[in-house]
């Protein structure tokens, strides 16, 4: 039990706020063990939901599995309209679910509309996919035979994802599932499940029919429920963003089962601006592209490179404009920067800032903690000339710390930002197509962005490579990752007259 004041957040539609899981159509409160969910800002406890045994994982798999039976012979235009259904229930609801955002992420309300936004967009775009899946028709060797494939749904999905995005790392992958005709078991991080239930109450106004839309919950028990789920033979796919660490335990314990993977893991995003850049545009999309949930985005800039030419003044202005972000309360109409999700967070970001410092980088904008309101608040640190044996040329800081590196040359540069296993995305400034061309292709990530620091949307195959992992999401390539493809015969055809 916590001593913290429990204040529930206030809705237009208080249904969208749940403090139960969602199985088979049912609200389930479960035993009396619960966790409880805290406003990172405040610290204030906002809900208090049932922490899942596995006996009810269990069941809430044969739900899944007993509804794919159904769901997947729904035709594709009756899935089109649920899933057109629950993106225009989610903007008609956008200021309501922005506000759960705010209060169990805090990133800033205007950010967390954004996310609606862009988290509905990915039903939309799948809506318009569903009655599009085509296969193929092959001539085989035997001219008697006639070939074809089908796509079809690989079954019961696990999906679970991370609190950075709590609507949108749900959509990307829930409505291409949906899609398709595979039936769902959504486990959102137990710092912010209350985006994925909203959505839950949702998709049951939107028509999905039950069984095939389904939140667990859990904290503590996480590592069992994620075991579960790995192992459990009904379970046809395990679709996860989140850590590279967790990608690994996932991927381990679904190798007893062979299931069919997608996973979006750790990045470590160079952004590189070359002299010829714009340097007004490499600045405002530099903010918008590392402070982007005050940095903790996996595809927000880790490392940027700028030239030695440019380096000085680029810093300086950099520190200029990040010095005039409002840090505060996402909820206050004022802040354009909300907090971070935990103590760890701050603690990764001082940890990299002081090794930095401590190899010979220079502090351009000193940043902190911000006590005064609350212990989740930092504002932004910005270092230049930081040497490339400091740790955060290597890891991945995922908090607001702006690291500036030095280079003078393509090939330099170019072998700076591949020294790293990870491989999701990275953003290069030049106005010479030349350049943005060759370093685009040289570069070993899944994603470039050129000229823009901003390119997330529903139309784009969203992945990486490398230790980021596999697998695409959004796009034309996402309703693939969730579909098998069979090969149909048939042969002993008469000769062709
Ligand atoms: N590539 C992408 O698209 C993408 C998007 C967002 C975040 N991320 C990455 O996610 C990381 C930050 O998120 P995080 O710290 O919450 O990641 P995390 O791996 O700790 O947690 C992600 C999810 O996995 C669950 N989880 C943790 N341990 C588990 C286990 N043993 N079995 C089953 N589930 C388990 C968590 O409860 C949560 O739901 C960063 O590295 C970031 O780059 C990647
Ligand atoms: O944090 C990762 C996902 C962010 C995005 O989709 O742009």
């Amino acid at each position: 039990m916590s001593l913290n004041k429990y204040s529930k957040p206030t809705l237009n539609d208080p249904n969208l706020f749940r403090e139960s899981a969602y199985i088979n159509g049912e609200w389930v409160k479960g035993t009396d063990e619960v966790f409880e969910v805290a406003d990172p800002a405040s610290g204030e406890i906002i809900a208090r939901v049932p922490e899942q045994p596995v006996s009810v994982v269990e069941e809430a798999i044969d739900v899944a599995y007993a509804a794919f039976k159904t769901y997947k012979n729904t035709s594709p235009r009756e899935r089109s309209k649920w899933l057109r259904n629950m993106y225009n229930l989610m903007l008609e609801n956008l200021d309501d679910l922005a506000t759960i955002i705010t209060l169990e992420n805090g990133k800033a309300l205007g950010e967390a509309k954004g996310e609606i936004k862009y988290a509905a967009s990915y039903f939309e775009w799948y809506a318009e996919e569903a009655p599009r899946l085509y296969g193929a028709t092959i001539q085989p060797l035997n001219p008697n035979n006639r070939v074809f494939t089908v796509r079809q749904p690989v079954g019961v999905c696990g999906i679970i994802c991370p609190w950075n995005f709590p609507s949108a790392m749900i959509t990307r992958k829930a409505a291409a599932a949906l899609a398709v005709g595979c039936t769902v078991l959504i486990k959102p991080d137990s710092q912010t499940p209350l985006s994925a239930l909203a959505m839950a109450y949702l998709a049951e106004k939107a028509g999905f029919p039950k069984g095939s839309f389904n939140v667990i919950l859990s904290h503590a028990n996480t590592p069992k429920l994620g075991k579960t789920l790995c192992e459990s033979p009904k379970v046809k796919k395990i679709t996860f963003t989140g850590s590279t660490n967790v990608g690994k335990i996932l991927m381990k314990q679904s190798s007893l089962t062979l299931k069919k993977l997608s996973f979006e893991l750790g990045g470590n995003a160079p952004f590189i601006v070359f002299e010829d850049a714009d340097l007004d545009q490499a600045l405002e999309q530099a903010m918008a592209c590392k402070f982007r949930g005050l940095g903790q985005t996996c595809v927000c800039a880790n490392r940027l490179y700028v030239h030695s030419s440019v380096i000085d003044k680029f810093a300086k202005l950099l520190a200029e404009r990040v010095g005039k972000f409002v840090i505060g309360h996402g909820l206050d109409p004022n802040t354009t920067h909300g907090c971070v999700i935990n103590s760890d967070a701050i603690e990764k970001v001082e940890r990299h800032k002081q090794d930095a410092v401590g190899k010979g980088a220079k502090v351009v904008l000193e940043g902190g903690r911000l006590p005064n309101l609350g212990p989740n608040f930092y504002a932004p640190v910005i270092l230049s000339h930081v040497p490339s044996i400091a740790i955060v040329s290597k890891e991945e800081t995922f908090g607001p710390l702006c690291p500036i590196f030095s280079f003078d040359t393509m090939e330099e540069v170019v072998g700076y930002a591949n020294d790293t296993e990870f491989g999701l995305a990275a953003y290069v400034f030049s106005k010479n197509v030349d350049t943005l061309y060759t370093v685009s292709e040289a570069l070993e990530t899944g994603m470039v962005s050129c000229n823009t620091g901003v390119f997330s949307d529903c139309s784009i195959p969203f992945g990486g490579v490398k230790e980021s992992g596999f697998g695409r999401e959004g796009s034309l390539y996402g309703i693939e990752d969730y579909t098998v493809l069979k090969t149909i015969t048939i042969g002993n055809l008469p000769n062709s007259i």
